[in-house]
């Protein structure tokens, strides 16, 4: 690297315009980020944080403005290019092939070979030692498909980081990650960057701006607004440039944004039958092994019960099974007065079960579909005729939804994958929650969602509890099951090893249950 290129930023993006058809996701939207820095980029849904982070990883191409990366012009490359200058992006959502290994995803592109051959081995080896230098665990032998999703994050970093990534943008890694796993994966970084590297960190938890950067960015419609440095910079002040004006955050002790006051009247009608009865259950994991314990749980309408827990302790096998995704080997499901054995996604669908899953593209979307289509997946007999779908139901349906649910941009017809993170999760909110019913399985809802969506989902989730809907809550985000829940349980190992009112709880006193060193 020549003097002057040393000197000059990690990353220099200026005057950046990219637009999708009539859709401008960048206009004049710029960001500095020297070398050694871990650099926070905020602002709304939509705002263009994520394309104005693709056009530096080489995915797209700008339609115009400047890129320079370590002082070299590089507007306009590709991810080749980018990769093989050591910048490497984890995205919002993972692109590792499910059926290959964690050591084969991380080695993808870049294979250790033996003679012609690919040296599997090596690579396990390879993956084993990556692990331990940075700190970063999981199995290298496991198969994709069998992680949990905060495992999967931790394979896409180490996939960037084997290809040597020197600049590592990261678009919302903490969204489903549990408070252990965020400050692990601040280890992470505050390593990566004693060691000079470069860290470009999308995120909508502005405690996490805080508590993590050293420079902020903001952007708002596409432009860059504001850049702050993060000493004597408050999450309002970060809050307010991001949406143009003051917002109403509730701060908790612990300076962690709190959306809301906690246990709101809750409208439980006493001695009214559950709306949703677990009984015994046992469930198995893809791995063969027992997820889900002889757990037994009643959710009686008005009630949230939130589920509090580091992710894969079997959070997830126990709300497939509810909605019908998976098997269960023995115990009851009882959905009202419904034994659920035998009964199809949509039967349980047509007597009240409403789910919201965690993995929005896995579970929840056919990004090839149109909103209007994706609004009424899985209900599509509700809109039959006798020859075929009436579509002018499902204009209807999606005019009402997107309108309710602020879906941006509010056009019908284009498809779920051209909408930003947070508004493709609003489509799932929108189905699941804009029609009738009264049980709701609420699985990480507000994952990758800004400030203000985050406050319009809460509300949805209380005035369907103070309407008598029972709702099931998993959630990473401790102060989002603290603040939604009227009782929490803690989930470990499988079992729940308590369940007390929410009023009683506090992070303190839930981390050693979380971590299995209370019962
Ligand atoms: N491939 C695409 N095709 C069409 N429109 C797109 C495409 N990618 C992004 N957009 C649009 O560009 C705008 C900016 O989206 P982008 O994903 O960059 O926002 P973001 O700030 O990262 O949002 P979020 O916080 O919700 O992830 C949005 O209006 C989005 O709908």
């Amino acid at each position: 690297m020549s003097a002057e290129a040393s000197r000059a930023p990690a990353i220099r993006m200026r005057g950046v315009v990219k637009t999708f058809g009539g859709v401008v996701a960048n206009r004049d939207a710029s960001l500095e980020v020297h070398q050694g820095e871990i650099h926070a980029l905020v602002g709304e849904n939509g705002a263009g944080k994520s394309t104005l982070m693709r056009v530096l990883a080489g995915l797209y191409a700008p339609d115009g403005g400047t890129v320079e990366v370590h002082g070299r012009e590089v507007t306009g490359w590709k991810t080749t290019e980018a990769i093989a200058a050591g910048v490497g992006m984890v995205h919002q959502h993972f692109m590792l092939v499910p059926t290959l290994t964690v050591a084969e995803n991380v080695v993808l592109g870049s294979e250790p070979t033996k003679g012609m051959t690919i040296d599997l081995h090596r690579a396990v080896l390879e993956v084993e030692s990556l692990c331990k230098r940075c700190g970063l665990h999981v199995d290298p032998r496991a198969r994709i498909a069998d992680l949990t999703v905060g495992e999967a994050q931790r394979v896409e970093i180490l996939k960037a980081l084997y290809r040597g990534a020197k600049v590592l943008i990261l678009d919302e890694p903490t969204a489903v990650l549990s408070p252990p796993e965020v400050q692990e994966l601040w280890t992470v970084l505050r390593a990566l960057r004693a060691d000079g590297g470069t860290v470009v960190l999308i995120t909508h938890k502005l405690d996490e701006v805080i508590a993590v950067s050293d420079n902020i960015t903001v952007m708002r419609a596409g432009a860059t607004v504001s850049q702050l440095a993060t000493q004597g910079t408050t999450p309002r002040d970060i809050a307010r440039a991001m949406v143009g004006r003051d917002v109403n955050l509730h701060l908790d002790a612990m300076g962690a944004v709190r959306h809301g006051t906690a246990h709101g009247a809750a409208a439980t009608t006493a001695g009214a039958a559950p709306a949703l009865r677990v009984h015994g259950l046992r469930v198995m994991s893809d791995r063969g092994t027992v997820a889900v314990n002889d757990l037994s749980l009643e959710i009686h309408p008005g009630e949230i019960v939130g589920i509090a827990g580091v992710e894969g302790n079997g959070q997830t096998e126990l709300l497939e099974a509810i909605a019908g995704l998976r098997t269960w080997q023995s115990g009851r499901i009882q959905l009202g007065t419904h034994d659920c054995h035998g009964l199809s996604v949509r039967d349980r669908a047509d007597y009240g079960l409403s789910h919201i899953p965690e993995d929005r593209h896995r579970r929840g979307l056919v990004l090839d579909y149109s909103i209007a289509d994706n609004l009424i997946l899985g209900r599509q007999h509700h809109f039959a005729t006798r020859t075929g779908l009436d579509r002018s139901r499902i204009a209807a349906n999606a005019a009402e939804q997107i309108q309710r649910f602020d879906i941006r941009p509010p056009i019908a017809h284009v498809p779920a994958r051209a909408l930003s993170g947070g508004n493709q999760q609003k489509i799932v909110i929108a189905r699941e929650m804009g029609r009738e019913f009264t049980v709701l399985l609420a699985a990480q809802p507000t994952r990758g969602v800004d400030v203000g969506a985050i406050e319009f989902i809460h509300e949805q989730l209380r005035a369907a509890r103070n309407a008598g809907k029972g709702i099931l809550l998993v959630s990473a985000d401790l102060p989002e099951v603290l603040a939604l829940s009227d009782r929490i349980a803690v989930m470990y190992g499988g079992r729940f090893v308590t369940i007390l009112p929410a009023a009683d709880c506090s992070a303190e006193l839930l981390g050693p249950y979380m971590t299995g060193a209370a019962a």
